[in-house]
């Protein structure tokens, strides 16, 4: 046995074998998109495995010579579609724009390849490389695809994944290249070992890419399962849990002792929105205020809503910039109305009491004086601000005016 037959694969069986697996991988992610709702989009995957598969189908079965043309329109349209399946599986999954105009040009390669060299001037080494080279493009869209993750958690995999991508599309174009001729004699290998080679690493390919679609889809279910516990389903900010997480994950990636100031928040009389309006309309008031606290204060800073109509923000900035924001979310409040798709306009105030967090106080302490604040606000009249070092002061000097007063403050460590 020489070397060559000793590494020489049955390559109709292993086109077979690589198209049932691929069904089956393809009828898990169809499978896993059907019981899911955030996995819907990985059918598009599982469309693609199971026209892939089918481009493969075609080949190991001896049929008669009258059945090689629809043989050969087949595995190319197959072929082409099923990479435009793939990158809309991708683009889905990533969150990314699809792109029509795209998916057109990829699947033009093997109409065009089909139409001008099978039948208007047949040369079957021009229609490979033509529908190759669309194959090519495609590849080097979905590694792009990959190049960004919608999710930090699932970054590494794209990575990998990208990774596998990359080496494919080097194979694939080593292959073709040799298969053109373009390849000087030195680089290429005999047939029988070439497409041994070819049809292995195109194996290993699809294996990955069909395991890594399965891990992303496991992944991204776990992240959102995770988000579950800590994000508030009726706003999309942190809840309390969340709250508690981020601020533990905060204080131990902080290096510098920058000042932290809390800002507590709550809506003014909101039962009356419920009973008087129905609880919708109290639901649409606290997503409506969630939006404009995302607005206002949205950049690097923790904002939860801790329950009911109370929500918080942490920063890491002085009372004086926590007061400028709080006055600034109590205004933007008090001006803005709401009006409801049954024609009725909300609106509310808030009361606020703002802290910052003293060099010996503990952040448990810290919440609470921030909260005691708020309660100071609501008693004193509220829709205003208090500051929880000025709570001692007498009545109607316990709020919060943009006077030099505040500016000029210290924070009292307790
Ligand atoms: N619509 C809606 N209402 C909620 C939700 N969570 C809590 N509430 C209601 O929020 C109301 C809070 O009422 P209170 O604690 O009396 O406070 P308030 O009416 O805002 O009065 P003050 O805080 O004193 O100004 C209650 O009626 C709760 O039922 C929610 O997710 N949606």
């Amino acid at each position: 046995m020489n070397g060559i037959t000793a590494f020489t694969v049955d390559i109709t069986t292993l086109a077979l074998a690589r198209g049932i697996v691929q069904m089956m991988l393809g009828g898990l992610l169809l499978y896993l998109g059907s019981r899911h709702s955030d996995a819907r989009d990985a059918r598009w995957w599982a469309i693609g495995f199971f026209v892939n598969g089918l481009s493969l189908f075609v080949f190991p079965f001896a049929l008669p010579a009258a059945w090689e043309p629809p043989r050969v329109i087949l595995n190319h349209l197959t072929l082409g579609a099923s990479s435009l399946f793939f990158l809309i599986g991708f683009w889905k999954f990533g969150q990314q724009p699809v792109r029509p105009w795209l998916l057109v040009l990829l699947m033009l390669f093997p109409i065009v390849s089909l139409t001008a060299w099978e039948y208007l001037w047949p040369n079957a080494r021009y229609r490979i490389l033509f529908t190759a080279a669309g194959q090519i493009l495609y590849l080097f869209l979905l590694q792009h695809s990959l190049s960004h993750p919608p999710r930090e958690e699932i970054a590494r995999l794209y990575k990998r994944l990208r990774y596998a991508v990359v080496v494919y599309i080097l194979v694939y174009i080593w292959s073709y290249a040799s298969i053109a001729e373009i390849l000087p004699t030195t680089a290429r290998l005999t047939l029988g070992y070439h497409r041994s080679i070819f049809s292995v690493a195109s194996l290993l390919y699809m294996l990955t890419l069909a395991v890594g679609c399965l891990t992303l889809q496991f992944a991204m279910l776990a992240a959102r399962n995770a988000d579950l516990a800590r994000i508030d389903w009726l706003t999309g900010l942190l809840n309390r849990r969340g709250f508690f997480n981020a601020l533990q994950l905060k204080q131990q990636g902080q290096r510098n002792h920058s000042p932290t100031s809390i800002v507590a928040i709550d809506i003014d009389h909101f039962k009356s929105i419920n009973d008087r309006y129905g609880h919708a309309c109290g639901d649409l008031v606290l997503q409506d205020f969630s939006q404009q606290l995302q607005a206002h204060a949205g950049n690097g800073r923790l904002i939860a809503r801790m329950g009911g109509e109370e929500f918080l923000i942490v920063m890491d900035e002085d009372l004086n910039a926590a007061a400028t924001l709080a006055e600034e979310i109590r205004k933007a409040l008090e001006q803005r109305s709401l009006v409801t798709s049954d024609g009725i306009t909300l609106r509310v105030t808030v009361s606020i009491g703002i802290h910052q967090v003293g060099t010996a106080e503990s952040i448990e302490k810290a919440l609470i004086n921030a909260d005691q604040a708020l309660y100071t606000a609501k008693e004193n009249g509220r829709n205003q601000v208090v500051c929880w070092s000025f709570r001692d002061l007498p009545a109607d000097q316990r709020h919060y005016r943009a006077d030099s007063r505040m500016r000029a403050h210290q924070p009292q460590n307790s």
